[in-house]
This record gives structure tokens, sequence and C-alpha cells, in this order.
């Protein structure tokens, strides 16, 4: 998967050198490419934005750096598809006013060759930069939860993390994405190590014995009530009011 990103802080990006997705890119699995928006910009300050028309607080990132650093995006795109056309990205825009990125959402990302992300920064990039752009290639506004960062940059992070995890080979195990939370809608199981007590406390008794089918069946359960708990939203009503009945029974 080639990774195009697009931000006036690059070195924000520069976690992305570390860990399994820093092993990923040294592995050939990932080809990350970050770009400075401000290298797109032709004044002595190299300016990225603007006031507002309309007034307001804040500032506008400008639509003429954002073109032409999409438009060098673009042209990296040597690859011409299977109906003649040149490759494009798909084009991620991180933003609170996005569509919620979901771990379907990841998975359907992590299938695409190709993503470019648009870090914006300040009040926000001038509208009309989104609609150039989805005239030349799929564009999607992604938001991580209902709350606003100062810029795109910590959001790309997460986003790229999790995308990239699900790439074949990223992960050394691939069991480990089996049942982690929000695979199949319920919520992860909780998880014990040695030593067997710990400041009094005791590993559940089933985990000890070896019984894997008892595990399994308890490893479930507790899936569904933790999702019961702390996300019902996730659960089919009558399976949330039911789980949820039987822990205050307890
Ligand atoms: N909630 C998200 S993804 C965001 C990006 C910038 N500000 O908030």
């Amino acid at each position: 998967m080639r990774l195009d990103v697009v931000s006036i802080f690059p070195d924000y990006l520069a976690p992305l050198d570390l860990s399994l997705i820093g092993k990923a890119r040294r592995d050939g699995l990932l080809d990350l490419h970050v770009h400075d928006l401000r290298d797109f910009t032709h004044d002595r300050h190299r300016t990225v934005d603007d006031t507002p028309y309309g007034g307001g607080a804040g500032m506008v990132m400008k639509p003429q750096p954002w073109s032409e650093a999409l438009d060098h995006v673009l042209a990296q795109g040597k690859s011409i598809d299977a109906t003649g056309r040149r490759r494009v990205p798909t084009l991620i825009v991180p933003g609170p006013g996005g569509e919620p990125f979901t771990q379907a959402i990841a998975r359907e990302l992590a299938d695409e060759p190709w993503l470019a992300f648009a870090c914006g920064r300040y009040e926000g990039i001038d509208e009309r930069v989104y609609e150039w752009a989805g005239e030349r290639m799929p564009v999607r506004v992604l938001s991580l939860g209902d709350y606003v960062l100062n810029g795109g940059e910590v959001a790309v992070l997460a986003m790229v993390e999790a995308i990239a995890r699900l790439l074949p080979g990223v992960i050394g195990n691939a069991e480990s994405l089996v049942e982690e939370s929000h695979e199949d809608g319920l919520l992860e199981y909780p998880v014990y190590t040695k030593p067997a007590t710990w400041d009094g406390r005791e590993v559940p008794e089933v985990l000890l014995g070896g019984n894997h089918a008892a595990i399994a069946t308890w490893r479930h359960q507790q899936r569904v009530e933790r999702t019961a708990a702390r996300r019902p939203d996730l659960l089919p009503p009558a399976a949330a009011t039911s789980a949820l009945g039987e822990l205050e029974e307890r």
C-alpha cells in the first residue's frame, strides 16, 4: 500500500517510523511519503492560510497550495488501472465534521492500494479544495470522534495504524486480529497473565483449567457482558437488555 500525507507539520508523522508500522515500511509493505504543504507555496513567508470570507475567528487554509500539493501526489500515480486510466488515491481528510472512522472503514481502506491524507489546520481547508479534489479522486472526510483536535495529523497517525495493522504481514500473528474489539460487533474479553494470584486477586478459574470449550464460552460471555455494560449501542436492543439484566441480577 502506498500512503501519501500532506501536512504543514511533517515531523508530526515521525512516529510512523516506529514499531510495527516502521517495520512494515522497512519490509516494503507500506510505502509512505510525507509532503510539506509549504513546499507548494510561492511567497517569501510560505503562506498557507488567510482570513475567512464572511468574518469569524481564526484563519482558513488557502486553496492554491492544496491543489498544487495534491496535483503533486496525483502525479506519483504512474500505474494505469484495468480501464486504462491513471490510478488515483482515495483522499482521506480527517475532521470532526466527518463520518465516524470505524473498524469496518479501516478494513475497507486496508483493501485500497493507495491512500492520501490531507491534514487540515486552523479553522479548516477552503471548501473549494474538497470540490476540486472530488473531481480527481474519491474523497472521504472521516472523524475519530466527536471532539476537536488542533489539526488532522494526530488523526492520521491513528487511522494509518488502524488500517496498516490489518495488512497481511504487518501483525506477526494474524490470530491477534481475531476477536478484537469491534471486529464482530463485540468488545474484547478481559485478559490475564502470570502470576495466577496478584495483590490478592485471582485469575478466573476457568482460564487455568485448560478446557478450551469452557474457556471459549466464558470469553464470549465476557465479551457480551462487557459490550452491554460499556457499549450497549453496539448490541441489538434485545441482547443489550438481557445481558444488562443478567448483570444487574448479580
Ligand atoms: N475528530 C477529528 S478526526 C478531528 C480532526 C481535527 N479535529 O478533529
